[in-house]
């Protein structure tokens, strides 16, 4: 099964949705920056290496969203595991994804997200993010 980790990228109350470019399989969708977990490597150290590769940033990540975990999905069975993020610099290179957009958790419905990022969309909404990423933990 393939396991995937993905950021849930908090900053200003807005989160960073991306746009898998048209050519990748569910291309056309949003989803949280992310990608493969690669041998060897936790899903937390997967979720912050993609968003060097991906955003050409540093990030901080946080506890992991309470949701659930497998998903069948049309590309095949996927573990996803969502963490809190927040980038460190914010110096986004835009290298994977076609767009990029901040949204408000009240604005997230304006975008077409992957199925399988739904759970995670109706958690963010009943969130206070100021909570989750305060503390500096
Ligand atoms: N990053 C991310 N992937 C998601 C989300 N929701 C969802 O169904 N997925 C799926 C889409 C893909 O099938 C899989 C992620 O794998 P990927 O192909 O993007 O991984 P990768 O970046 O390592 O890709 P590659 O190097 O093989 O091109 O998870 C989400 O919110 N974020």
């Amino acid at each position: 099964m393939k396991q995937v980790a993905a950021a849930v990228i908090v900053s200003e109350g807005k989160i960073l949705a991306a746009k898998r470019k048209k050519e990748r399989l569910g291309g056309g969708f949003w989803e949280f920056p992310g990608g493969k977990v690669e041998l060897g490597e936790t899903a937390k150290e997967a979720c912050k290496r993609e968003v060097k590769e991906e955003l050409g940033d540093e990030c901080q990540v946080y506890g992991r969203l309470p949701v659930k975990r497998t998903y069948q999905t049309p590309y095949g069975e996927l573990t996803i595991d969502f963490f809190w993020t927040k980038l460190l610099t914010k110096n986004l290179h835009l290298v994977a994804a076609s767009e990029y957009r901040w949204l408000k958790p009240t604005e997230l419905a304006e975008v077409k997200w992957l199925e399988a990022s739904k759970d995670a969309l109706e958690l963010i909404k009943q969130t206070d993010l100021e909570k989750v990423i305060s503390n500096g933990k």
